[in-house]
């Protein structure tokens, strides 16, 4: 990562809400005439949001391709949509409600707020979890690496976001449902992909959902969730509660409590685990892949550790994140500088104040939360690559609104503890196992915006040779 393009992105100073007389129209950021803003928002939105918060301030407007997006971005906005205000002003169902009927489904957690999103997530929670893989981390470890066995092989140049989509389906696949849909995978990329670009963030034009190749993935991808309640009932046995998994749980819920988890919503959400996991894992591990090795200081510390984590036995899942500190750095730098999710959606509940500016019931709403992390004021020489942020007595990211890779406010990601072994236990065995290169030492990443934040796909690396 250069530091030449460093930005002076300290916050400014006050956001305190003035009275409704003095509220102001959102400053619209100067575009070019008829499209805006969409060159730069497509090119690099998280910096693109960082540079407008500096010139501009925390509430902004953005003109793409004809729409205006209303933004609320910063620290600011990280810390706002962790408040009872936060909570009342915003409401998330409009952002997510094409997603679930398109499913034929009645509701999903995304979409809901208040009684009805604390009783689902409860429900989800323990299965989403990292209790969800307690006392499997060796199962785990073995599932990573007999599948990077496969897809890695010496002397091949491996697509990386494409064979870390196999990784993950494998991973979650055994962790939350007890199976791994292989076969599905293509299916399961495609769906999310047209679900995300055209009915969620509104990136792409409603026709692609015509698309025969759209419809065969959607119809193949429901067609697992019914196959999947079909072996769940039937089952002559009910699952031992050490080994319950998250359709154990939801399946449990539907039969207690039908209308919270009606027979609609099943298909939808046995594939949930994919939609929620597919594109941010396997895009955080590529991205995690090009920044280790690009950095050979890191990739020699990272490599010392897991040699000697990997080659102790047993494994002790009790110290496993804490066992190895600049992988951990690595990886969280990483989503500092590459978060999947720049913004949150969601829709303004009511009217109300914002750095003293009106936002007006049904707006809909961008949460620029992933700004501070390319703010010096937070992260001096933001720019830089430096896995020791985060330790004590540093620890840039505990400052209040400076770190959201995983969201903010209620709807932070329910499978943040999973996800953050499942990221540690794939580079581990990645940087175990292989000798990798980029493609040349001068390489510098191609990113995508669309549908998630991450790798472009044609991002490949060499293995060179097998280190274990
Ligand atoms: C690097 C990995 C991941 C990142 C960066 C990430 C990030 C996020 C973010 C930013 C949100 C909030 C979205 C919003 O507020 O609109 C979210 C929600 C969620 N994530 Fe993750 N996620 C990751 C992996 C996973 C995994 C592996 C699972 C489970 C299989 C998962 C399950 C969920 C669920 C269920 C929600 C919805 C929570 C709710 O609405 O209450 N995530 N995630």
């Amino acid at each position: 990562m250069s530091t030449s393009d460093t930005l002076d992105l300290s916050p400014t100073p006050s956001q305190t809400t003035p009275p409704p007389s003095s509220d102001r129209v959102p400053p619209l950021v100067k575009g070019l005439p008829l499209i805006g803003s969409t060159l730069p928002m497509a090119r690099d939105p998280a910096r693109f949001f960082a540079r407008c918060y500096r010139d501009y301030g925390p509430v902004y407007r953005v003109n793409v391709f004809g729409n205006q997006l209303t933004v609320i971005a910063g620290a600011e906005a990280a810390t706002f949509m962790g408040t009872r205000e936060g909570r009342d002003c915003l409401r998330s169902r409009e952002a997510w409600e094409p997603l679930y009927k398109e499913f034929g489904a009645s509701k999903m957690l995304s979409a809901e707020d208040g009684e009805m999103h604390k009783a689902l997530r409860t429900v989800m929670k323990r299965g989403f979890s990292k209790d969800a893989i307690k006392g499997r981390y060796q199962d785990m470890l073995d599932i990573t690496r007999d599948t990077l066995l496969r897809d890695w092989t010496v002397g091949s140049q491996v697509p990386v976001v494409e064979a870390m989509q196999f990784l993950v389906v494998d991973q979650l696949g055994t962790a939350l449902t007890g199976q791994s849909p292989r076969e599905y995978v293509k299916d399961i990329r495609t769906t999310i992909l047209y679900i995300l670009n055209v009915l969620v963030t509104q990136q792409r034009p409603k026709f692609l959902m015509k698309l025969p190749r759209y419809r065969r993935a959607k119809a193949r991808m429901l067609e697992l969730g019914r196959q999947m309640v079909r072996d769940y009932r039937s089952k002559s046995i009910a699952t031992p509660d050490e080994y319950k998994t998250l359709i154990d749980d939801i399946m449990d819920a539907h039969q207690r409590d039908p209308e919270l988890i009606p027979e609609s919503d099943l298909a939808m959400l046995m594939a949930g685990p994919y939609v929620a996991g597919l594109d941010t894992v396997a895009n955080t591990t590529s991205a995690i892949v090009y920044t280790v090795l690009k950095h050979p200081e890191v990739l020699r510390r990272v490599q010392a550790e897991v040699d000697a984590v990997m080659d102790a036995q047993p494994i002790n899942e009790d110290d496993y994140m804490r066992s190895m500190p600049a992988l951990y750095g690595a990886i969280m730098e990483t989503m500092r500088l590459y978060p999947i999710a720049v913004a949150q959606i969601r829709i303004a509940n009511k009217d109300f104040s914002f750095g003293g500016c009106r936002i007006h019931e049904g707006e809909m709403i961008y949460l620029g939360t992933a700004v501070p992390h390319f703010q010096d004021a937070f992260y001096p020489d933001a720019e830089v690559f430096d896995i020791d942020r985060y330790a004590r007595p540093r620890a840039e990211h505990l400052q209040p609104g400076a770190y959201s890779p995983y969201g903010r406010g209620h709807h932070t990601c329910l499978g943040k503890s999973l996800a953050e072994v499942l990221l540690m236990m794939s580079m581990a065995q990645l940087f175990y196992l292989f000798d990798l290169e980029l493609p040349s030492p001068d390489y510098v990443l191609k990113t995508k915006t669309a549908p998630t934040p991450g790798p472009a796909m044609s991002f490949k690396v060499k293995v060179r040779a097998r280190r274990h």
